[in-house]
């Protein structure tokens, strides 16, 4: 292995599909019946961003969006807001895999590539639930820089890890993209990262793959 720099992705990657699924989406959607009705401005400002054709059903728009898990950026800013407050109450806590924790902790250069917005990232790696049955863990200090589907375009677009290249001043060769999305691996590989297909349980099956190599345990790496 010879890059030095990790491009981590979260959801089936460095934690379970299901803690994405059955717990933060519900989160979410429980919330959203009270989100519509806000008064708060940053939440008023991302609803009007919303389409207008859909102002007049938003409740009902946010939920269908949930339901189909669609990437959308402005769902994904609103869903960093509401998770803020499930964290912090300590309702929330991200059960990051053991082996993502330690090579987290130990690989020195590690970026952070997510759907997810750059603020339910950082929530995410502030919270992470102890494997040792301690109080939470903060990886922030672990990670040099987040990027989501604001600040660098979809993850199928391979303009989009180069975009990354760009703020992060590496070369391609130099970064390993890990994660469970042949799809994103596809578009990273054709921006000339390197790139591995994290394996874990209850991730989807993959497709006859042999274009990637395949990663179940992290502290091989
Ligand atoms: C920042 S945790 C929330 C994850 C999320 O909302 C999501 O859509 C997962 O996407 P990923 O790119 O991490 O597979
Ligand atoms: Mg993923």
């Amino acid at each position: 292995m010879t890059s030095r720099v990790l491009l981590l992705d979260i959801e089936g990657t460095v934690c379970p599909i299901s803690f994405v699924k059955e717990v933060l989406f519900p989160f979410f959607s429980g919330k959203v019946d009270s989100l519509v009705q806000s008064n708060e401005p940053v939440v008023r400002e991302l609803l009007a961003q919303f389409p207008q054709d859909k102002q007049h059903c938003l409740q009902e728009y946010i939920l269908e969006l949930v339901d189909r898990d669609i990437k959308d950026p402005v769902l994904k800013q609103l869903q960093g807001h509401v998770w803020e407050q499930g964290y912090e109450q300590g309702e929330i806590k991200a059960p990051v895999y053991r082996d993502a924790i330690e090579l987290i902790r130990r690989s020195g250069d590690v970026y952070i590539y997510s759907s997810g917005s750059v603020k339910a990232q950082k929530l995410l790696f502030g919270h992470v639930e102890d494997p040792n049955g301690g109080s939470c863990l903060d990886l922030q200090p672990f990670i040099r820089g987040y990027f989501d589907i604001n600040t660098s375009g979809k993850k199928t677009d391979s303009e989009s890890y180069r975009r990354i290249l760009k703020d992060i001043g590496r070369e391609a060769s130099d970064v390993l993209f890990m994660s469970d999305n042949e799809l994103e691996l596809d578009a990273a590989s054709e921006a000339g990262l390197n790139t591995i297909l994290a394996v874990r349980p209850g991730n989807a099956p993959i497709s006859g793959n042999d274009r990637y190599e395949i990663l179940t345990d992290y502290s091989t790496l």
